[in-house]
């Protein structure tokens, strides 16, 4: 997968190829998208064929990164295909696929310089502590990171800054430019920015009030983050002043929503929900965390807390369920360790439910930036 689209050389093509190629595009239009389950022709996504010599070539470009589907549309294309490559004027050809990905900004006001090139900002919140918000953020953001996008990570999180155990980058301290900003710390393909990397045995280890969204809001907006696709915050649990100060200074792209199954973390869900929802930023789906727990003896695998609890929430708030994460020891061990589950084993099963949950969160922000409703397609 790659970025840029491939360029074919526009040619005069016999009137029979032209509508071979236009009944070929609208068959691909049929295909579902697996991360909104809608079909590609009720997206903003990009259909393009073009035949040069015995070849024909499919271009598919999606709004969100997607790098570890591109072998699964490819079989999908092949097969929808197939049945127009067998015969007719286009019998005989091969068939070159690619699978590209164009993420749209969201619409920002006034944003200062710093900011100007992020394109989306995610806020990965919960309504109570300890569900496994920092947990989440983290391996969304190298989750949206190994789908091909380019990843910022801001921890947000003034009451325990855990990044950088998380990342570990203990002791890392950005350094200053022009006397303002501070250069993001760059760790596993991450940029990253932590109010951890500022304190000082003199910095109290609790913020309050005014000087907890003040410090905060001065690392989100004098960091020199650069070209970015998704800027993760990894926010404060709970639906105080500051989170709420922070979902209404930012133009938040959406916000992911953590919760555990139990009901009193699912009642702490629906009031960050509400919270966004009042500030008119989109809830982009919830993520329940510690859904399942795996006996390390035997692998049966019990829901302890209770099970449903966040797809029940999902429908009754109108938004959806990203992804359930085990209770998991490999989880755990991660994160104290410094290299979170997406970063340690990027094929394994975990990380493929981190990268299940970010294809389908940043599919959930092209559907609300998305400005044209019809496809654009594309005949070359
Ligand atoms: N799915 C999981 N399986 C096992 N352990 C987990 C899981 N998710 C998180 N943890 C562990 O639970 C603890 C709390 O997680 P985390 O710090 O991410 O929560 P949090 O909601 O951000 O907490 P806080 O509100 O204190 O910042 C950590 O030790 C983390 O490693």
């Amino acid at each position: 997968m790659s970025d840029h689209q491939h360029d074919h050389d526009h040619q005069d093509l016999p009137e029979e190829v032209q509508t071979e190629l236009e009944r070929l595009a609208e068959c691909l239009g049929q295909l579902h998208d697996p991360a909104t389950s809608l079909p590609l022709d009720e997206l903003d996504a990009e259909i393009e064929v073009g035949f040069e010599g015995d070849t024909v070539f499919v271009g598919v470009t999606l709004g969100y990164p997607c790098a570890s589907e591109e072998e699964s549309w490819s079989a999908r294309v092949h097969e929808a295909c197939l049945p127009l490559l067998k015969g007719g004027p286009l019998g005989g050809s091969q068939l070159q696929f690619e699978l590209f990905s164009d993420i749209p900004a969201t619409p920002a006001g006034d944003v200062p310089g710093p900011l100007q090139g992020v394109k989306n900002i995610v806020a990965v919140a919960s309504g109570k502590g300890g569900v496994g918000k920092s947990t989440t953020a983290v391996n969304l953001a190298l989750a949206l990171a190994a789908e091909g996008a380019r990843v910022g990570l801001l921890d947000a999180d003034i009451y325990g800054p855990s990044l950088p155990t998380m990342l570990g980058t203990e002791g890392a301290r950005p350094q200053v430019k022009e006397q303002k900003f501070f250069v993001p710390v760059e760790v596993q393909g991450l940029q990253t920015m932590s109010l951890g990397y500022l304190m000082t045995e003199d910095t109290p280890a609790v913020w309050r009030g005014p000087m907890a969204s003040g410090a905060l809001n001065q690392i989100l907006t004098q960091t020199l983050w650069g070209e970015l696709d998704y800027l993760v915050v990894d926010m404060p649990p709970g639906t105080g002043d500051i989170q709420l100060t922070l979902a209404q200074k930012t133009t938040l792209a959406g916000a992911v929503i953590v919760t555990t199954p139990q009901d009193l973390a699912l009642k702490d869900a629906i009031k960050g929900v509400e919270m966004f929802r009042k500030v008119s930023v989109p809830v982009l789906g919830i993520v329940e965390n510690m859904s399942l727990h795996t006996c390390t003896n035997c692998g049966h695998s019990e829901p302890i807390f209770g099970s449903g609890g966040g797809e029940r929430i999902a429908a009754d708030y109108d938004t959806r369920l990203l992804g359930q994460l085990p209770l998991a020891m490999a989880i755990r061990e991660g994160t104290d360790s410094g290299l979170p589950s997406v970063a340690a084993e990027p094929q394994g099963e975990i990380a493929g439910f981190y990268r299940d949950i970010a294809r389908r969160a940043a599919a959930q922000i092209w559907l609300s930036v998305g400005d044209e409703l019809l496809p654009e397609i594309e005949i070359s």
